[in-house]
């Protein structure tokens, strides 16, 4: 059974009030943008807004390390704020990026039908709840239908949609779709293994225990033999 491109295209749609491109209401009918129509959410695009953004994080941590009992004047935690803030600014860096920038020309004609797999990127993000890091390695395959897409890009998608607050399953579904949009391909299977840090140093704190997630699109969703071949491909190393 061969994937419908116009199909996936719906199902790639979000509704413009969600800033963080989630599908999680599929119902949703008012959504009117594609992933790759998606602006970048934050735009930091000169040297005094930039700063002006660090300088209002590193004032709330001030607040933070006054709250938590620290002596934010003492002499180790005196650039503290400053620093968290500018690992903040990183941590979150996908919101300053959008899918089309990212995959920019990099889409090749090319007559390859068979499977593309890339395994275990490595990612790192904050979930939503917690803002606690969670981390782990990505792995995708798709078939290609005629075009092929840069193998850093996938690299560079996972990187736009890990670097935000995020979920688990729809950072899996958002790289799923964003590679499905840019390339129409045949099919596209996305496996997530993670460690969530918010499950480790506090709440449950279940030291060993990961968390996988799929995505399954076109064919990976239709053919059993495409997923196993790709789960074959993917088999990710035990980290
Ligand atoms: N599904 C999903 N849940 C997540 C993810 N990251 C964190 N969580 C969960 O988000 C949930 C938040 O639950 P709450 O009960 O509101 O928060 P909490 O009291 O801090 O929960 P505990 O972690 O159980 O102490 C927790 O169950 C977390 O494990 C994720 O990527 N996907
Ligand atoms: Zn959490």
């Amino acid at each position: 059974m061969s994937y419908d491109p116009s199909r996936s295209t719906k199902s790639l749609t979000f509704s413009p009030q969600d800033n963080n491109g989630d599908t999680d209401q599929n119902t949703n009918e008012n959504r009117k943008h594609s992933v790759l129509d998606e602006k970048a959410l934050r735009v930091d695009d000169t040297l005094f807004i930039r700063d002006q953004r660090v300088l209002k994080i590193s004032q709330s941590y001030q607040s933070i390390l006054d709250s938590i009992g620290e002596d934010p004047l003492r002499q180790g935690l005196l650039k503290t704020p400053n620093r968290a803030a500018e690992a903040l600014v990183f941590f979150t860096k996908g919101y300053e990026q959008s899918i089309r920038d990212v995959v920019s020309d990099a889409i090749f004609d090319e007559d390859c039908e068979n499977m593309v797999v890339v395994k275990e990127i490595d990612m790192y993000s904050l979930c939503e709840h917690h803002m606690v890091p969670f981390f782990g390695k990505v792995s995708v395959g798709y078939l290609p239908n005629k075009r092929v897409l840069g193998l850093s890009k996938i690299a560079r998608i996972v990187e736009v949609f890990s670097r935000r607050l995020q979920v688990q399953e729809r950072l899996t579904r958002q790289i799923a779709e964003a590679i499905a949009e840019a390339i129409k391909p045949r099919g596209v299977a996305v496996i997530v293994e993670c460690l969530h840090m918010c499950m480790i140093m506090r709440g449950a704190q279940k030291v060993n225990s990961r968390t996988t997630t799929s995505s399954m699109l076109g064919v990976f969703r239709e053919d059993p033999k495409s997923r196993e071949e790709f789960l074959a491909l993917a088999r990710i190393t035990p980290f």
